[in-house]
């Protein structure tokens, strides 16, 4: 909810004075913010059309998919980057939900969000698949950034509030954010892997970033694993006491004050800790709005058109991906290809669609991985492809949520081959779209939907053998086959949505803040 009360509190704490409080939605004075995520795109993407006009569309992507509906309902403000550079703008009201755009300039872009963020932690934390780059300019921007993102948090904060920051791109935030305002609750979801320490420890910054999510209350991961491998770093590196998702952190006294009788609690070892929660909370999608979506008698009509533009071939194969090194889509193709090679599959009966969204074009590894699946992608089509039948429809466009829906009705088998992914929604988004209880999920061990999604046909896409086996496993599965996997399926995606996802979470967050002694905004020492 807004609130307007604690302004008249001015809260003393360092940088207090760069931040500037923020217009209120209904333009009156100042207002501040009981719930707040962070992240670094905003949930929004800015149109201007060809008279100049500038208005704001929903964008696509995991993270915004994912949170927007909790957004809309809890009335809070969302504090992130628009996705330009320079952009200086105003905060405003979308839609029933407070946007506090943060701006990054080109070098920034270039060196906390396309260097640091997706040339260090992206590869490093998708176990190494392509080689981390370590430069220590992008490192200084990455800090510099999330200092930005924190200071625009603990403005828009009230008193007491709770700050929910998401993903790598800010893991120095919590830490930052916790110093400018201990009396905050302060939630960090981690949306991708965490790696073993074997190769988190390559990190020349590997003790600070542990730090920054240590500011946090409650770490969230996607997987058992990945939390594990959170609290071993934090072992290895720190020595500090875990007992099973606690963690006990030693407390700051210069930045805590206890005002209530809740003393801290002595470690063991005799010294004073707070503790960090660090556990799974394997995210979700907004499963019955997917449903309904797929039940629209447009979206039905469009996957009909879709079949029957394709030739209406007996089977249709879908993938859909941002362009990623992460996502197998070489390994996918490359199984396709000897499928089709080997006569174990033909062009006349099996079509392949490729959805290969644009993703972090300016990053090298990036683009040699477009001209890789490029040049895969015209061979297979050349060698295999006759006048009337092409082997792969390979599309390289980001796609509205309706197209997806209309997509995954019209497609037989959904091939999810990540080569290591934090959950991959698109799985998910595929179960939801199937009321009809019909097609078949191919799905990576290796990406975070594994877990839940037990009824999919599983598969290490390392294993190309066994990769083809999987898919002529679909191709061939029985109609009641298909419908009893596929129920199985759905009963896990509909009962445990997006709104379930935020809500263990944010429950978490509350237990732990009940249990924690209060902090009061500003304080400085403990009594
Ligand atoms: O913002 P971009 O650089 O364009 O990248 C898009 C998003 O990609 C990542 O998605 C992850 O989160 C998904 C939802 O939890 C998860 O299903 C997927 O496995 C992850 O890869 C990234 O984490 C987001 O921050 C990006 O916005
Ligand atoms: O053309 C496209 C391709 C993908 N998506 C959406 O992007 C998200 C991808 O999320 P996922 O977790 O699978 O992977 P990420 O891209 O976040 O790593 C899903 O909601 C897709 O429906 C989309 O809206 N249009």
């Amino acid at each position: 909810m807004r609130n307007a009360a604690s302004l008249n509190s001015e809260p003393e704490y360092p940088g207090r004075a760069i931040i500037t409080r923020y217009s209120a939605p209904d333009g009156g004075s100042a207002s501040t913010f009981d719930f707040i995520v962070v992240s670094n795109r905003l949930p929004v993407d800015r149109v201007v059309d060809a008279d100049g006009a500038e208005s704001w569309r929903t964008s696509p992507g995991g993270l915004v998919t994912a949170l927007e509906p909790v957004m809309r309902g809890a009335d809070g403000a969302w504090i992130g980057w628009a996705g330009s550079a320079d952009l200086e703008i105003e905060p405003f009201d979308n839609d029933d939900m407070w946007i506090i755009p943060v701006p990054l300039s080109e070098d920034e872009i270039a060196r906390y969000y396309e260097g640091f963020s997706n040339d260090t932690i992206w590869p490093l934390y998708h176990d190494v698949i392509a080689p981390p780059s370590y430069h220590r300019e992008w490192w200084d921007s990455y800090v510099a950034v999330n200092r930005r993102f924190a200071e625009a948090a603990a403005a828009a904060a009230s008193d007491g509030g709770t700050v929910w920051v998401q993903d790598y791109q800010l893991q120095l935030v919590p830490k930052m954010l916790r110093e400018l305002r201990p009396d905050l609750t302060i939630g960090f979801f981690n949306h991708i892997p965490f790696p073993a320490y074997g190769i988190y420890s390559q990190l020349p910054w590997r003790r600070q970033i542990i730090e920054g999510l240590l500011g946090a209350d409650v770490i969230g991961f996607q997987r058992v694993a990945d939390a594990g491998n959170f609290s071993r770093a934090v072992r290895r590196l720190f020595g500090y006491e875990t007992k099973g998702a606690a963690i006990q952190v030693p407390l700051d006294a210069a930045l805590v004050s206890v005002t209530t009788d809740a003393a801290p609690v002595a470690s063991k070892r005799g010294a004073p800790y707070r503790t960090v929660i660090a556990r799974h909370f394997p995210i979700s999608i907004d499963s019955k709005g997917y449903q309904a979506l797929a039940q629209r008698p447009d979206i039905i009509a469009r996957a009909k058109q879709i079949r029957e533009e394709l030739g209406n071939p007996e089977t249709i194969m879908l993938g859909v991906d941002r362009l990623d090194y992460t996502k197998g889509i070489g390994h996918r193709l490359k199984a396709f290809g000897e499928l089709l090679a080997q006569g174990k599959l033909a062009v006349e009966d099996v079509t392949l669609v490729q959805v290969a969204s644009p993703s972090r074009e300016r990053v090298e590894t990036y683009r040699q991985l477009r001209d890789d699946i490029e040049q895969t992608v015209g061979r297979i089509n050349g060698d295999f492809g006759t006048i009337g039948h092409t082997a792969i429809q390979y599309l390289h466009h980001g796609y509205p949520r309706e197209e997806m829906a209309a997509l995954y009705l019209a497609a037989d088998v959904m091939l999810v081959t990540a080569l290591r992914d934090g959950m991959n929604l698109v799985a998910k988004e595929y179960v939801a779209a199937r009321y009809d209880n019909d097609g078949v999920l191919v799905l990576s061990e290796f990406a975070g939907a594994s877990d839940e999604l037990k009824q999919a046909l599983k598969i290490n896409p390392h294993d190309i053998e066994g990769m083809k086996s999987a898919i002529l496993q679909a191709v061939h599965m029985t109609k009641a086959e298909r419908g009893r996997r596929m129920r199985a399926l759905r009963k896990r995606v509909m009962e445990y949505d997006v709104a379930r996802w935020s809500a263990s979470f944010l429950d978490e967050l509350q237990r732990v803040r009940d249990q924690s002694p209060t902090i009061e905004q500003g304080s400085t020492t403990q009594s």
